[in-house]
């Protein structure tokens, strides 16, 4: 009986093996960014700063974007002194901000465009976290986190799209985070942002199925950034304990992988041993045949340990409770 059993899972592994094969995309490997215009919103501070150095390494001409000038400037000089090759090489920055009107957004691009070179690759790293429970947060930072981290990625975006399928060739890279896989006290108002970004992902990753335009979706976790210094001042400690389980990288690593996992293609760009587990129970990519087999196999199990982890979250968030009403008791007295 147990034999029979064990034959027909393997014989239906065999089958959903070559039926993966046979149906996954054969995705064109670009195998350098040498000469081609690279964007990256964001580039003057932390990951997308990162992402920047690692695009001037592999021969890009870099164009950086954020507001304000001074900073802009400097990274500009951190990026020209680590290019592949200075004297061919353009680094430059744009001063933009990515909550204006499309309008706005799409002058900027298109005069980019004519004196660089149309863009070979988009990263949207752009975008802030402000922590807090959502009825304590302040009404303008909860439109704010969605105009730059949302509209901010969708708007540069919707430009670049267009061109990019007519040249049938590309690459967009947009950074959201591993809140967009769970949902965590405190992140409420960000999380959501960061769920629209990853919502509007996984619906372009059908809109460019059969082109050889690509899109890469990156879930950092907690990375030591200037962004997140500014945003520890605002995070409660239960998101700190909970959002800590995910670990802390360095923007460098997270840059370099981002741009790692764009070339080769892949459409989740996930980072330690957390990013693994939360992309394999969230399902969304299909990559490779192995992945697919990993999420098919690993799922219940992963599902049950995860369970144990949230409670475990909530276990924080009662404790803080307790411990918020021994604060009030306290001062009454
Ligand atoms: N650090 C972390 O723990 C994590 C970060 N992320 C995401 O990664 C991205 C980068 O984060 P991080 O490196 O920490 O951020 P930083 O605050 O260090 O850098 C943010 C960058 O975005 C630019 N920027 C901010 N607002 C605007 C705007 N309105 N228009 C144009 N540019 C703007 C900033 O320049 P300027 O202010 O001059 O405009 C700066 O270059 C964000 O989207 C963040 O949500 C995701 C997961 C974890
Ligand atoms: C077996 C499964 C193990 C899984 C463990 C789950 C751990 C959840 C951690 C979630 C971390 C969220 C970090 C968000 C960071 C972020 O976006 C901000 N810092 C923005 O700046």
């Amino acid at each position: 009986m147990l034999f029979y059993i064990a034959l027909i899972v393997i014989l239906l592994v065999i089958v959903m093996v070559l039926i993966l094969h046979m149906s996954l995309d054969k995705k064109v490997v670009y195998k350098t960014l040498k000469n081609k215009h690279v964007v990256v919103t964001g580039g003057s501070s932390g990951i997308g700063k990162a992402t920047a150095i690692e695009a001037a390494k592999l021969g890009a001409n870099v164009t950086i974007i954020g507001r304000d000038v001074t900073k802009l400037k400097c990274a500009v000089s951190e990026i020209i002194a680590q290019c592949m090759d200075k004297s061919t090489q353009s680094i430059q920055y744009a001063a933009l901000d990515v909550t204006s009107e499309y309008e706005v957004i799409s002058k900027c691009i298109a005069d980019l465009e004519t004196d660089i070179g149309p863009i070979f690759m988009l990263v949207n790293c752009a975008g802030t976290c402000i922590c807090g429970q959502f009825e304590d947060m302040k009404v303008q930072d909860i439109k704010m986190m969605i105009d730059l981290n949302y509209f901010g990625t969708a708007y540069t975006t919707r430009y670049v799209l267009k061109s990019m399928k007519e040249r049938d060739e590309g690459m967009i890279v947009f950074v959201s985070s591993e809140a967009a896989f769970i949902g965590i006290y405190g992140y409420s108002a960000y999380s959501a942002a960061k769920w629209a970004v990853r919502g509007l992902a996984e619906s372009l990753f059908m809109e460019l199925v059969g082109t050889n335009v690509r899109l890469t979706l990156a879930f950092p976790p907690d990375t030591d950034t200037p962004g997140f210094e500014k945003e520890e001042l605002t995070k409660p400690k239960e998101t700190k304990l909970i959002s800590g389980c995910g670990g802390l990288q360095s923007a460098d690593n997270i840059g370099k992988k981002i741009i790692q996992d764009a070339m080769i293609g892949r459409t989740y760009s996930v980072f330690g041993f957390s990013g693994q587990m939360l992309s394999i129970l969230n399902g969304g990519s299909i990559d490779s045949t192995l992945q697919v087999l990993i999420q098919v196999f690993s799922m219940g199990l992963l599902r049950a340990i995860m369970v144990s982890i949230i409670l475990s979250f909530h276990k924080i968030v009662k404790n803080g409770l307790v411990e918020r009403k021994q604060l009030e008791k306290q001062k009454v007295q």
